[in-house]
């Protein structure tokens, strides 16, 4: 009998695929987490027992730095948003919800914009660029941006997330060819569309790891990662540096007089953009209740 530590690669069937040592070993998950209510995630830390003969358990499961209910990943480094900028068009909204929600969960949310032979894309990567998100360019065309997007993979635990027909699968495949996924209207066929069964799995790249989370859009985003009102303005780390300087107290930063952080936007610091983005995201929740956030 012997005892390892690990992370939790695959879940199918009951079984846990847990790679330790640079061996990848199933194991069962212990009756114990059923009675508790925990649920061992992909990316989790993991004891494992590796008996001499019989099935491998999980006993222990570290505690996580943070989690997504959809897909369910633990202990995610980055959170890889990409936009294209046409084919679908930009949406800067939807943009500044997934950086919010992923800072919200201590996880560094960087930016891509795909497709970049078909629209201008410096004015974009420089709205995230100037608020200290790491922000590039990628077309498939001839690659542009692609050894950038590999360095801040590495040694990361990192996550992919794209509304379909952003590029996503061609950008991984440009990343990692030996993954081959499926591209376009055949990843439909193949079901691994919306509506269909998920399953997550890390794959071990540049010494880090990268989930692949089949149909992870911004709808999973919108609808299972709320930011509570108080802690939406901690969500938009540029404005950090106001914090205690407005006028009152109280501000919430959305049109309040005497707001350093609005005089910080007109002043041209924060994009005005992220600052639209901030109060439309106020109104939404501003309204919502703690056991409707809770029964969500
Ligand atoms: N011009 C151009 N087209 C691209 C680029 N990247 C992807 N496309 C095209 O955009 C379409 C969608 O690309 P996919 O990689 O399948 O997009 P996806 O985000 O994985 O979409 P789903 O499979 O629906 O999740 C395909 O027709 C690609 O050929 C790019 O950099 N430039
Ligand atoms: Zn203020």
């Amino acid at each position: 009998m012997d005892r390892k530590t690990g992370i939790i690669m695959k879940i199918t069937g009951g079984f846990y695929y847990v790679e330790a040592a640079d061996s990848v070993y199933e194991c069962k998950a212990r009756g114990v987490f059923r009675k508790r209510g925990m649920t061992p995630l992909v990316g989790d830390v993991v004891d494992i027992t590796v008996p001499d003969d019989g099935y491998c358990s999980i006993d222990h499961i570290h505690e996580r730095r943070n989690s997504l209910v959809r897909p369910a990943l633990a202990n995610l480094d980055n959170l890889m948003i990409i936009s294209s900028v046409k084919e679908p068009d930009v949406n800067l909204y939807l943009i500044d919800k997934m950086t919010a929600a992923a800072v919200n969960k201590e996880i560094t949310p960087i930016v891509v914009f795909s497709k970049s032979d078909l629209a201008q894309t410096d004015d974009l990567v420089e709205i995230y660029r100037k608020v200290n998100i790491p922000a590039f360019s990628f077309s498939s065309i001839d690659n542009q941006g692609l050894d950038e997007i590999k360095a801040v993979l590495k040694d990361k635990v990192t996550a992919f997330c794209g509304n379909s027909g952003v590029g996503k699968s061609t950008l991984l495949n440009a990343l990692f060819p030996e993954l081959s996924l499926q591209t376009g209207e055949i990843s439909d066929k193949l079901g691994r569309g919306r509506h269909t069964t998920r399953t997550v799995e890390l794959f071990k790249k540049h010494g880090g790891y990268i989930a692949d989370t089949p149909g992870f859009s911004t709808v999973d985003i919108e609808r299972f990662e709320l930011i509570r009102k108080d802690e939406l303005k901690f969500a938009f780390p540029e404005f950090d540096e106001y914090f205690g300087t407005c006028q009152f107290n109280s501000c919430n930063h959305v049109c309040e007089k005497g707001c350093r952080v609005l005089e910080a936007v007109e002043e041209g610091i924060i994009p005005q953009s992220r600052h639209d983005s901030y109060v439309r995201m106020y109104n939404e929740v501003k309204d919502i209740k703690e056991w409707q956030i809770n029964n969500k």
